[in-house]
């Protein structure tokens, strides 16, 4: 698991996932920041992020693109296709490329660079920014199986990373990839019950937040049932019961399985 030792690393987009990402792989240790290379449109992010991490910084995209081996793209969907024109001409058998634009397949990748461009799919999740994302990836059809390792190598220093055949790439993305926004409005929403109940803003924001950490913690290191995991909490005619019957009047789980369903969704319209 050494594939990323003295290799350079570029990332074309520094916005909110550049950033997180960077972070997490200076963190992590896994590229030496003089071996880091990253491009924005932003300059003022750019500079930040030099002083903070010590990496290579540019406006020009072509800087992080020559200078790179791995080249990951961080910039919306939307603009991808318009960044990658006039790319082609500096990509070549040698360098890598990961995208983390939802919903673009890896073969609309290759149709903008050459054919047989090496790409690799990755979704990873906000929580990369601390060292918490749960990632997928996917190799294009011209990938390696050492390019899907450097991607897993990538992303599993910054949280947990899974290969996936590239069709499932949009049920990831209703899951984890935008799951984070999910959850926060569920810890805001459970603080926002204790404070309704007389606690103060930060205790309960607290408590909310460790409660979920917790939760996941134990559907992980038990590898229980969640369903099992509900029943160790809900004594007979207790509070807990009550609560779950509350939730379930107002439909939880069909909530959240429509909110996957409709990124899913979404997903696959970007993709078209
Ligand atoms: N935000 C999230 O939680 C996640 C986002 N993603 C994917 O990551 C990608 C980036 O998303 P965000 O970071 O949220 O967006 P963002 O808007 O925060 O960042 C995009 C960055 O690209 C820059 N940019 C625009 N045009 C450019 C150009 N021509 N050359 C270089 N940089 C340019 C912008 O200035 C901005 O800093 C998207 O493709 C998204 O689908 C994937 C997983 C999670
Ligand atoms: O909302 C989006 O499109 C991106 C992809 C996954 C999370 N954020």
């Amino acid at each position: 698991m050494m594939h990323l030792e003295n290799k350079k690393v570029g990332i074309i987009g520094t916005g909110k996932m550049g950033q997180s990402l960077l972070r997490g792989i200076v963190r992590a240790g896994k590229a030496k920041p003089a071996n880091i290379y990253a491009s924005d449109v932003y300059e003022p992010a750019l500079q930040a992020l030099k002083d903070e991490l010590g990496i290579n910084v540019s406006t020009d995209n072509f800087d992080t693109v020559d200078n790179s081996e791995i080249i990951i793209l961080a910039v919306k969907p939307q603009i991808l296709r318009n960044v990658l024109r006039g790319f082609a001409d500096h990509i070549n058998e040698n360098k890598l490329i990961i995208s983390i634009a939802a919903g673009v397949p890896a073969a609309t990748i290759e149709e903008e660079l050459h054919e047989d461009t090496r790409v690799v799919r990755v979704m990873p999740n906000i929580a990369a920014t601390v060292g918490e994302a749960a990632s997928a990836v996917s190799a294009g059809k011209n990938a390696s199986a050492e390019d899907a390792e450097v991607a897993m190598e990538i992303f599993s220093s910054m949280g947990s990373a899974a290969l996936v055949p590239e069709h499932l790439m949009d049920a990831v993305t209703g899951v984890s990839g935008s799951g984070p926004a999910y959850i926060f409005p569920v810890i805001e929403a459970m603080a926002d019950g204790g404070v309704l109940e007389g606690l103060d803003r930060e205790s309960a924001l607290k408590l909310a937040a460790q409660t979920v950490l917790g939760a996941a913690k134990m559907v992980l290191e038990t590898k229980k049932h969640p369903a099992e995991l509900k029943d160790m909490v809900t004594s007979p005619a207790g509070t807990t019961i009550h609560g779950v019957h509350a939730l379930e009047k107002n439909g939880i789980r069909a909530a959240f399985t429509d909110a996957v369903m409709a990124s899913a969704k979404r997903s696959r319209e970007m993709g078209k």
